[in-house]
């Protein structure tokens, strides 16, 4: 990379490039890689605000193509410096079947791996998820914990079972020998709960709530703590890690960090409410206004229906067990590992954050 650096030449290439953190990324990128030459957004779905990006000075090449696909990768990969693979198939709630959840999550990224020994690509960041590490299935807390925080991480639903597996074959890809000699440096980036414009979860939550009359009831109890992290947040910790991991190869390869910011450490629904109260929605209840074995026979309940449906129509609520169990246990984040290794700080303060996620939800509803 030295070489192209000097000549402000890098081409990236971004995997999952028009998802929610994807798109992010891509216009960080744009805003603050002044040696980029080209950027190519590789994805299954292309977006149509990709063309207002080909008008600039970096080559924009969109590239419409599945990571599952070892041929359409490798194509995607060769001659970039550095893929930053943020591709994956987020599902929590049964909409897709365990076998292609990991065929994308786990087959695309030894597919993308592959495609960067094979094509002399040496800079690799994956985006991993503090799903890796929990909560487990016992539902322990994970409170304030860092990366060396012992924590037993037993997963048995396909999406976390699929991102534990990926990012193990990413570090394990650290150091292998790219066509020309040179050693892979990868890294993975683990983010909690991401949120900020474009989060899907927060539109239904949104909807859901403007069809509740304006309310929403509180199921989770406020003592139950929950990571959050501002996407822009998220995107500028992947540029900044692609910056650095030339330099600081020795230190940052084969590593992990949590994304992290200043956002409070709240319930998950006493977070959201930051954003839909101001946009006019109430939390009703101080505490849980069902008894938790309740929602846990509701979530089984759901879990049934979903069979029962299965050959007549997709029935997908955001209920379930295992969201339950994520939403009931504390997991939060209190690190500085990113700072010391890479200097990273937030870009954006809590307020800043907010505020562009109020001013989103705002326009969710101008749209609704
Ligand atoms: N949303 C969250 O709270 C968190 C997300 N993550 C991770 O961040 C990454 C991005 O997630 P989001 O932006 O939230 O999801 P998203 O669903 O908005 O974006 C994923 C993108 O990957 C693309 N994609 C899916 N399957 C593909 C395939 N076979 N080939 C090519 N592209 C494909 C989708 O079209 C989509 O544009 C994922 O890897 C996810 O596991 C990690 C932690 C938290
Ligand atoms: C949908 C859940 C909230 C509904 C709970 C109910 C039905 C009782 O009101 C969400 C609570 C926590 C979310 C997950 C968490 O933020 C961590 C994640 C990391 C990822 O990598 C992917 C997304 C997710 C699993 C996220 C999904 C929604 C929740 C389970």
């Amino acid at each position: 990379m030295a070489d192209s650096a000097q000549t402000q030449e890098l081409v990236y290439l971004v995997t999952g490039g028009c998802g929610f953190l994807g798109e992010h990324v891509v216009r960080m990128l744009l805003q603050r890689e002044p040696r980029l030459r080209e950027l190519r957004i590789f994805d299954l779905h292309l977006g149509p605000w990709l063309e207002e990006l080909k008008t600039g000075p970096v080559q924009v090449t969109a590239i419409q193509g599945d990571v599952t696909q070892a041929h359409e990768v490798a194509a995607a990969v060769a001659g970039a410096h550095v893929v930053i693979h943020t591709a994956g198939l987020v599902d929590v709630f049964g909409k897709t079947s365990p076998e292609t959840i990991h065929e994308v999550n786990v087959q695309g990224t030894q597919n993308v791996i592959e495609a960067c020994v094979q094509t002399g690509t040496r800079f690799l960041i994956y985006t991993s998820s503090m799903e890796v590490v929990g909560p487990n299935i016992k539902g322990q807390p994970f409170y304030r914990g860092n990366e060396n925080t012992p924590y037993e991480a037993v997963h048995r639903h396909p999406y976390p079972c699929s991102k534990a597996l990926a990012e193990r074959l990413v570090l394990e890809a650290n150091g292998r020998e790219v066509l020309g000699g040179l050693p892979l440096v990868t890294c993975a980036l683990r983010p909690t709960g991401i949120y900020g414009e474009g989060h899907q979860i927060m539109r239904d939550f949104y909807h859901q709530g403007l069809r509740l009359g304006g309310r929403l009831f509180r199921a989770i109890p406020a003592s139950v703590e929950h990571g959050r992290v501002y996407v822009g947040n998220v995107a500028w910790m992947h540029v900044l890690v692609a910056r650095e991991l030339e330099h600081r190869a020795a230190l940052m390869g084969g590593q992990v960090y949590f994304c992290y910011d200043n956002s409070p450490y709240k319930s998950y629904e006493d977070f959201n409410m930051e954003f839909l109260g101001p946009c006019g929605l109430r939390l009703v209840g101080t505490r849980p206004l069902m008894p938790y074995w309740l929602l846990v026979l509701l979530a089984a309940l759901n879990t049934l229906l979903q069979w029962l449906l299965r050959p007549l129509m997709l029935y997908a609520p955001l209920l379930n067990p295992y969201t339950l169990a994520v939403a009931n246990t504390t997991f939060t984040v209190s690190t500085d590992k990113a700072r010391r290794h890479f200097g990273y700080e937030p870009l954006f303060s809590w307020e800043e954050s907010r505020t562009r996620t109020i001013r989103w939800v705002q326009t969710v509803e101008g749209s609704a």
